[in-house]
């Protein structure tokens, strides 16, 4: 059996995290496990752990620790016969050595995305909460303005998306972040990029992870996923 791959995403609110994470998954058939979406099923089927998050993501604060590495590690070992790429987590130290303890990462993404962009990005961010579809009226435009292309439902912009919550939200991603990237970088395993447009880090990201994912399971795992 090929050697199974693992990695995560990082980045602030805005980077393209969903965004690079979609063309992974399709491109390379890795699973993509995103802990914004996997919250938001938990909280509309109401389990235990959903209920709890809602509490805390409706003051737009982060899940405590313990109930993000309680929520996602037995999804993970769900995963254990697959490939995937973590969107959204770990993204606290204690995450990060929760996750180690329990699976051997082969690369972490890390997007560096300037401010501005940042904001003017998720200035016209529109989602459909009930799938976590992401569009942008400059980047990638529903069909119909404020209809999700797939279910014709509404599309919401989230409050804190709003510039004036933003700062705030990106001041404590870089407290956060900081120890989590120290930590991959030290194990080598860091892979940062920069860059204002998504489709200029994207070929980079693909070139990176084509030499990493051994051709054989990338095959394998296209075919499952096809
Ligand atoms: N103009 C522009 N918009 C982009 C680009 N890449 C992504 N976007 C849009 O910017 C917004 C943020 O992208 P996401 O993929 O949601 O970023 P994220 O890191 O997952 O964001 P969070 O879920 O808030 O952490 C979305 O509306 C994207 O459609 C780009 O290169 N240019
Ligand atoms: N790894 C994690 N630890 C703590 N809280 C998390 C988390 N991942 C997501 N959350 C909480 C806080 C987020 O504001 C909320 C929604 O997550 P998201 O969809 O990734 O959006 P964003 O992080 O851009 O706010 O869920």
């Amino acid at each position: 059996m090929a050697k199974l791959f693992r990695a995560v995403i990082l980045g602030p609110p805005g980077s393209g995290k969903g965004t690079i994470s979609e063309r992974v998954a399709s491109s390379f058939g890795l699973q993509h496990l995103s802990s914004g979406d996997f919250l938001r099923e938990n909280i509309a089927a109401k389990t235990e752990a959903g209920v709890l998050a809602k509490t805390y993501i409706e003051k737009g604060a982060l899940v405590p620790d313990h109930v993000m590495t309680r929520l996602m590690l037995p999804r993970l070992v769900e995963m254990t016969r697959h490939s995937w790429l973590l969107d959204g987590f770990p993204r606290t130290l204690a995450q990060a050595e929760a996750l180690n303890s329990a699976c051997e990462l082969d690369v972490v993404i890390s997007l560096n995305i300037p401010l501005e962009t940042l904001k003017d990005r998720l200035r016209h961010r529109w989602i459909h909460p009930a799938s976590g579809r992401v569009y942008n009226m400059r980047f990638n435009p529903p069909r119909v303005q404020g209809v999700d292309d797939i279910s014709g439902e509404p599309l919401i912009q989230h409050e804190d998306d709003k510039p004036e919550a933003l700062v705030a939200r990106l001041r404590h991603y870089k407290d956060v972040a900081k120890p989590v990237i120290d930590l991959y970088r030290a194990k080598g395993i860091l892979h940062m990029f920069s860059d204002t447009e998504t489709d200029r880090i994207w070929p980079y990201v693909s070139s990176l992870l084509s030499a990493k994912i051994p051709t054989d399971l990338a095959d394998a795992q296209r075919a499952t996923t096809h």
